[in-house]
């Protein structure tokens, strides 16, 4: 029997008796006139509809969806809710400090007179610590379980915030970024695992892509604050870096009050605990069936592979977590290797590009961007549990390589016809700067120590010069008649860095807009939330250590390569580059991942049993749609193609 598509749903008698309820006053509705035989047949009405009414539900679609969505409801405590929302708090700090530090360089650098290789260092060392704590998070969370991960990554949050607000010089300012590090690695790696196994399997997907969403909040309230705080030049990145406190605190307070994964607690065999804490997250539903498959689980996966040896040992030589494995780390790698992190970074100059030519303004466009992101990851909430995740993903990456290919055309055509250099200036520092070197815009906005002074004529460039960029603000050039910026404006100059200024390049806007559109509901949160459901229980941890560690170590390859990879391949180069990474991701997700949509965790395993890269076969399969309906320990067919199908 095609199981592809199944939803283990559990019903409860009540539930069951209101669907009939609906049934009989539908009947009673259509035949008014005959009131009196429907009242005499009520009783043998509800013997039979015991056993038919599920059969012929099928064919009233509308009242089983109506039934499925009251009783999912009624089953789903909001306590599962609330913890989801308390660890998610854990990725609106991942996604915070990651985004803030941008809008708090361009206040600190003046300040502390950073050079370029500390502000590198600042922004860098955050992520670079992030990879090594998901590493050791995954140890973490075997021996101490999900909840004293969670606290240390809050407590390391809330630290990291302090120090950064109290800093008074860059080597303090660096300690902070790495505390801060710390905590998004390991609150990375714990909190989809932990919402995943307090999650019951149909709203599974639904919970942890949440957590994604928490991520890309963060970054768009982030630049929020960087937008507010950046008028407070003196001490403006004081609130900006210690605002995080805040969230933390709250995450920190709230989970000495929150129980820990039941999954975990009978791994170490406190079933009593775990028992418990089950009851609680499934209110009025029975959890004897769970409790016993999560503990056969246990006792079966420790037969087949043993409990000797380091687990990430383990995973490699049993083929089914091996290629659960490496379908989790590809995926993450993926992730990243399409350039999510440098087309945000880049965005405001993609907008500036466009015509947006408001100084003030600039700032506030990475607030837009970020917007978008979070909102589209909205979308991919909404879309995980309709979809599934593996068509979510494949959609989402098809639209996201269309993206980066309109985008790098959009800097290819703005290369194409970039201006020519008309004036050059002698320069009153009598330094040799580069910049006078190029003969056209194109060369002078690959150079990140020049930028492009011109005038515009209707809409083409005129009496343009390349000139080097101001040490302390690219928005205004160094020496010359675009150094200062309000007496240029008066001028009808422009300033370009960056970017050449080209009929052209509403192309790139337009694949900034499609790429975020696409990227947000599959690409961004898919890798996290299958991450945290395709790992038996024993190899869970390691295996969302390992591949969040791929996330970041990726993460830092891509945004710490991307100026150079621009200067050897020119931007649209780079962004072609990104489209071959994503048509390659393609390949792996469509040969490789397979759905986990409504499988129970313990269910997933058996996923990963064939050889690797079947996935993509069984897709004709996935018009069957089965689900299974619980009473008193029954398994009764609630809908299917083949009615007869019955277990
Ligand atoms: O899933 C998240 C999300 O897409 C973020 O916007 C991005 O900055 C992260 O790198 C990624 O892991």
């Amino acid at each position: 029997m095609s199981r592809k598509a199944s939803d283990n749903v559990e019903y409860t008698l009540r539930s069951l008796s209101n669907l009939m309820g609906e049934k009989r006053r539908r009947q009673a509705d259509g035949s008014a006139g005959s009131g009196a035989a429907a009242a005499a047949g009520e009783r043998s009405l509800i013997a039979a509809e015991s056993c038919s009414s599920l059969n012929s539900a099928a064919s009233g679609g509308e009242l089983e969806r109506a039934a499925r969505r009251q009783f999912q409801q009624d089953e789903t405590p909001g306590f599962v809710y609330v913890v989801s929302v308390f660890s998610a708090l854990g990725g609106f700090l991942f996604g915070y400090d990651t985004g803030v530090v941008s809008g708090a360089l361009l206040l600190l650098k003046r300040e502390l007179n950073l050079d370029a290789l500390w502000q590198e260092l600042l922004v860098s060392s955050t992520v670079g610590a992030a990879a090594l704590s998901a590493l050791a998070g995954g140890v973490l969370n075997g021996l101490c379980g999900r909840r004293p991960c969670i606290l240390l990554a809050s407590g390391l949050f809330t630290a990291g915030a302090g120090v950064l607000a109290a800093a008074r010089d860059k080597e303090t300012l660096l300690g902070g970024r790495v505390v801060v590090g710390l905590g998004i690695g390991v609150a990375s790696m714990t909190v989809p695992v932990y919402i995943a196994e307090v999650a019951p399997p149909h709203l599974r997907g639904r919970l942890v892509t949440i957590n994604t969403l928490f991520i890309t909040g963060g970054q768009f309230f982030a630049s929020v604050v960087d937008g507010i705080f950046s008028y407070l030049a003196k001490d403006g990145w004081r609130y900006m870096l210690g605002l995080s406190a805040v969230p933390a605190v709250i995450q920190f307070l709230g989970f000495l009050f929150l129980p820990e994964s039941p999954r975990w607690l009978i791994q170490k065999g406190q079933t009593q605990r775990a028992r418990r804490i089950l009851s609680q997250m499934r209110g009025n539903q029975a959890i004897d069936e769970e409790y016993d498959s999560i503990k056969n689980n246990i006792e079966e996966e420790e037969k087949e592979v043993g409990a000797a040896g380091p687990v990430i040992c383990r995973m490699l030589t049993y083929p089914p977590t091996r290629r659960a494995l490496i379908v989790g780390c590809g995926l993450q790698m993926f992730q990243q290797l399409s350039g999510i992190n440098t087309v945000m970074y880049y965005s405001a100059t993609i907008l500036q590009m466009s015509g947006v030519e408001d100084d003030r303004l600039a700032i506030w466009l990475a607030a837009l961007t970020a917007f978008i992101n979070f909102i589209f990851t909205l979308v991919g909430v909404w879309l995980v549990e309709r979809m599934g995740r593996r068509k979510l993903t494949l959609g989402s990456l098809t639209g996201t390589a269309v993206a980066l290919i309109i985008l790098a055309s959009g800097f290819l055509l703005s290369a194409q016809v970039s201006p020519r250099i008309t004036i050059n200036p002698p320069d009153p520092s009598h330094q040799n700067s580069t910049c006078t070197k190029y003969s056209y815009c194109n060369g002078c906005m690959l150079d990140p120590d020049c930028g492009l002074c011109y005038k515009l004529n209707k809409s083409s460039v005129v009496e343009s010069s390349c000139i080097p960029v101001d040490k302390g603000s690219t928005m205004k050039a160094a020496w010359g008649r675009c150094s200062n910026e309000t007496v240029f404006k008066k001028d009808d100059l422009f300033w370009a860095y960056n970017f050449c200024p080209t009929p052209y390049s509403w192309t790139a806007l337009l694949g900034l807009i499609l790429y975020l559109v696409f990227f947000a509901p599959g690409m961004g949160p898919m890798p996290w939330t299958v991450n945290s459901e395709i790992y038996p229980l024993w190899a869970r941890s390691t295996g969302n250590a390992c591949s969040s560690g791929v996330n970041w170590v990726f993460n830092v390859l891509v945004s710490l390569t991307f100026l150079h990879t621009a200067e050897y391949l020119t931007y649209y180069g780079a962004f072609f580059l990104y489209a071959g990474f994503a048509a390659l991701g393609l390949v792996f997700i469509y040969g490789c991942l397979p759905e986990t949509k409504g499988k129970k965790l313990e269910e997933i395993e058996s996923l990963f049993e064939n050889r690797l890269c079947t996935c993509g076969m069984s897709d004709s399969d996935e018009g069957r749609y089965i689900e299974y309906i619980r009473v008193k320990g029954s398994n009764y067919h609630l809908s299917d193609n083949d009615a007869s199908d019955v277990e």
